[in-house]
């Protein structure tokens, strides 16, 4: 497995940038999807990467998903590490101040939710075996992933039926997901905020789902956005799947080290 010439090229020259963010997606880019969301691990090698760049000089690293903060955090095992966690698409983030990560919700929001996930619960216990509902603290999923190909599309079709009845409700469509939040928050939102907190000229992304367009579109063309997978997108490069993307990881490790002429803590 070899990296794109033209993206080697652009991470070389990205790690000679002056201040770089690197961030990625978690679900499908750092752990290979799998059936069972609780048991996601990222491939090795990709968490002490971004810790290690996260150590060099002028250089950050973030995770930014749509799994709730404590979830991220417990799944990538970053939770001892100043490496950002940006959960919920957003809506969380382990660089907020208050201990729900900024998910404080109120209490007409709290209801909302309450009365969404019952809805679904019932829409739930009428389709087919494999369904089930992912809880948030902002969001409820519902998820086909172990569902058959016709009554996954039909159980996510029913989903957004559902969501169109509610107002102030904001839907993400992924893979064999349908996100209902009562919160609005993007991927891409989120973040051009922390690039901006912590004054990076230029950022990588790796995303492979729908909702990382929106971080890739928020970035500009001096940036190194990377979809992985098969799709649409606005990424700039492509690779195949996450295995690649931890090769870019490591390789960007690589580059920023001598770049920064930093001794890496995890290879004494
Ligand atoms: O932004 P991400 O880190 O990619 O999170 C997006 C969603 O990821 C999870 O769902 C996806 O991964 C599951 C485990 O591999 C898979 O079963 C599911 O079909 C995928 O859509 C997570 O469960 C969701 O909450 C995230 O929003």
């Amino acid at each position: 497995m070899t990296l794109p010439a033209d993206l080697r090229e652009a991470a070389a020259l990205f790690a000679e940038r002056d201040r770089v963010l690197v961030a990625t997606d978690f679900d499908g880019v750092l752990a290979p999807l799998v059936l069972d969301p609780s048991t996601s691990a990222p491939l090795p090698g990709t968490i002490e990467d971004l810790r290690a760049l996260h150590g060099y000089p002028q250089t950050w690293a973030a995770v930014v998903s749509g799994r709730d903060l404590a979830t991220l955090t417990e799944l990538t095992g970053l939770g001892d590490s100043s490496v950002t966690r940006i959960g919920s698409h957003g809506a969380e983030s382990s660089e907020a101040a208050d201990d729900a990560g900024g998910t404080e919700l109120t209490d007409a929001q709290r209801e909302h939710l309450t009365a969404l996930t019952a809805e679904l619960e019932d829409l739930c216990a009428g389709l087919s075996e494999g369904v089930y509902l992912e809880h948030k603290p902002s969001a409820v999923v519902l998820h086909t992933r172990r569902m058959a190909d016709e009554p996954a599309a039909e159980a996510e079709q029913a989903a957004l039926e559902v969501a169109a009845r509610h107002t102030g409700l904001h839907v993400l469509h992924g893979k064999q997901v349908v996100e209902m939040s009562v919160l609005q928050a993007d991927k891409g939102t989120a973040l051009v905020a922390l690039r901006d907190a912590v004054g990076a000229t230029h950022v990588a992304y790796f995303g492979d789902d729908v909702t990382d367009e929106h971080a890739f579109s928020a970035l500009g063309d001096d940036d190194l956005t990377v979809k992985v997978g098969d799709g649409e997108t606005a990424a700039r490069f492509r690779v195949a799947g996450p295995q690649d993307a931890a090769q870019a990881l490591s390789l960007l490790r690589t580059l920023r080290a001598a770049a920064t002429t930093a001794t890496d803590p995890l290879a004494m």
